[in-house]
């Protein structure tokens, strides 16, 4: 029986990235079906928001007269396995020029912690460069932050392995390294990802790579190192993670994959042109014809019907459909199903709440520590909560064209092999093109609260989130907003109950819910987003959607639609279950 009939009708819940990447699959997947996309807010993106500020002058060096403020995620991370669906998207769409990238050795790249240090004007805390060269490294051990960082790494291949269920981040580091790493160095690595305590996120979900090496090698430092001499002595061929193999059979890419994923390694942070937020609007234009989006409208509730299930909308209507993909959180989804055995489920899940403030400066430029930004660690919190600061004017700078010319796109279109020689070299002419904004400016974003904010506490004022601005800017950055003749533009945004908290036991507590939902609907309803997937990236909601679109499509006896459409429902691996089962 296959799970969706031909002709059927699929339902789902929320138009942030995962919804509309899951309805963009599943379209293509399935042109048979009628996919109803319901977005309870008047639009689709969710904390994806790229808002353009008009600025009075028009600026013909730049050849633009606004700037974006980014109110959420900007940026993608270049190695991450989601990017290559991404730019395929993009490519299908015929929007793979709205992509830039920041070389490895950008300046753009360079990321800082927040260091203990007070100077005699009463500045507080010094930039530490994290570690990019052997020198810089080296430098980093005789920094505060570095205490303990290479007695850590000395010990590391003798402390046994541990099997345990899961542990939090900090007894993971703390185990295998020692404390102070985990305070010094992960707490803020955390704080950049999460907004979250490394007292209470789960080292089996947020550092599931490193509790694997530790369980099949022993040692992290011991396998970091036999890797790294391997891949001097021979070349190994490019290893692209199973989904992504699993994407270039179903859907073909417009470039030759592996070479892609080797070329989009040189550029560890990519952004769009005009903000994040183009991602979402491509998308949203070229959603496939049986895809229709109703923004304003909730989902109030599922009841399970003889032929399938019944939805109730805010408008009033119901809806019959055959399976429901729910992408929205904890609460949200236990609200939709309206079952006490879900709900008590996902009672216990956190999410950590965040105050983002916009800043910028026109015409000046005020940063002295070029890059992408810095981080504060745990040893570092003080009463202003800040969890870091991203210098959105370098990254912009350092942000080049990648497949706006020709050389990149014909490369990586062909199927010839590449040398590691030649990809250098057109990495290497793609950072050395122009900026694509030249005109001077500072732009800022600073991030506070997160897991300081406690439970049931008021969030800062406004009015306390300009003086935090004013005081971090002076105190950190050596910023006078003072002398900057009110030119400075502030926006604040509260981003509440935005990350989710994989929490210790999450990944159990993820598979009990999974199991109670299939208890109830059976096949009929399927969990993602970032609460119930496998990350809180953008990239990381695009290959669950992926996946889990296919998962739905893969028993279908209607693969021939598919492939009409261009797409291929054959399972590469028949052996693997992990595409035809559901989470
Ligand atoms: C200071 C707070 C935050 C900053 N960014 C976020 C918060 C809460 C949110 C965030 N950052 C990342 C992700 C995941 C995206 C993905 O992997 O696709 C989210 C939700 C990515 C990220 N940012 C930093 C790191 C080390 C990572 C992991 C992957 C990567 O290397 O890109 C560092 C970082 N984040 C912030 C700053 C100021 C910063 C470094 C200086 C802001």
């Amino acid at each position: 029986m296959p799970i969706i009939p031909q002709q059927g009708r699929v339902g789902i819940v929320g138009g942030g990235i995962s919804g509309l990447t899951y309805a963009y699959f599943l379209g293509k997947l399935r042109p048979d079906v009628k996919i109803d996309l319901y977005e309870k807010s008047a639009r689709c993106g969710g904390y994806i928001r790229s808002k353009r500020l008009g600025t009075t002058e028009y600026d013909s060096r730049a050849n633009q007269d606004y700037t974006i403020l980014e109110k959420g995620p900007r940026t993608l991370r270049g190695e991450s396995p989601g990017v290559l669906l991404i730019l395929d998207l993009l490519f299908k769409c015929n929007a793979q020029n709205e992509l830039l990238g920041i070389s490895k050795n950008s300046l753009g790249n360079r990321k800082y912690l927040l260091s203990p240090y007070s100077d005699t004007e009463g500045h507080s805390g010094k930039l530490s460069p994290v570690p990019y060269s052997f020198a810089s490294f080296l430098r980093f051990l005789f920094d505060p932050l570095g205490k303990g960082v290479l007695f850590g790494l000395l010990k590391e291949p003798f402390v046994r392995s541990k099997s345990t269920p899961d542990e939090t981040v900090e007894q993971f580091v703390s185990r295998r390294f020692n404390k102070s790493v985990s305070d010094n160095v992960v707490s803020a690595i955390m704080h950049g990802i999460y907004a979250g305590d490394v007292a209470k996120l789960s080292a089996a979900s947020v550092l599931s790579r490193l509790v694997d090496i530790e369980r099949q090698h022993g040692s992290i430092v011991r396998y970091g190192a036999s890797q790294l001499l391997q891949s001097l002595k021979k070349k190994t061929p490019e290893q692209l993670a199973p989904e992504v193999e699993l994407y270039s059979k179903v859907f073909k890419p417009a470039f030759n994959v592996p070479k892609t994923a080797r070329f989009l390694r040189k550029f560890p942070v990519l952004t769009m042109r005009d903000g994040l937020e183009s991602l979402v609007t491509v998308l949203q234009k070229n959603l496939p014809a049986n895809v229709a989006v109703h923004t304003n409208t909730a989902v109030r509730g599922v009841a399970k019907k003889e032929d399938g299930l019944e939805l109730t909308l805010s408008t009033g209507e119901t809806v019959r459909v055959d399976h429901l993909r729910l992408t929205v959180n904890g609460p949200a989804t236990a609200a939709v199903l309206q079952n006490a055995e879900i709900g008590a489920l996902v009672a216990p899940l956190e999410y950590t709440t965040v105050v983002l403030a916009n800043v910028y400066l026109p015409a000046l430029k005020l940063l002295s520590h070029p890059g992408f930004g810095f981080l504060v660690p745990k040893t570092m919190q003080d009463e202003t909560q800040l969890l870091g600061v991203i210098f959105d004017s370098d990254i912009e700078q350092s942000s080049r064209r990648l497949f706006f010319y020709n050389d990149v796109s014909t490369e990586l279109t062909s199927e010839s092999p590449i040398s590691d020689e030649k990809l250098a070299k057109l990495a290497k002419a793609v950072a050395n093109r122009g900026a694509v904004i030249t005109n001077s400016y500072t732009k800022l974003t600073l991030m506070l609260g997160g897991h300081q904010l406690k439970k049931g506490e008021d969030l800062p004022t406004r009015s306390r989130v300009h003086k935090i601005v004013r005081d971090v800017l002076l105190s950190k950055l050596h910023i006078d907003l003072d002398k900057c003749n009110g030119t400075e533009v502030i926006e604040i945004e509260y981003w509440t109950d935005a990350i989710p908290q994989y929490r210790v036991g999450h990944e159990e507590l993820k598979k009990k819910v999974a199991e109670a939902t299939r208890q109830v609907f059976g096949d009929k309803v399927t969990l993602g987003g970032t609460t119930f997937g496998d990350g809180v990236g953008v990239p990381d909601c695009v290959v669950q959607s992926f996946t889990d679109a296919y998962g739905v499509t893969v028993d279908s006896e209607f693969g021939h639609d598919a492939q009409q459409n261009g797409v291929s429902n054959e399972n590469p691996n028949p052996q693997s279950k992990k595409y035809a089962t559901y989470r």
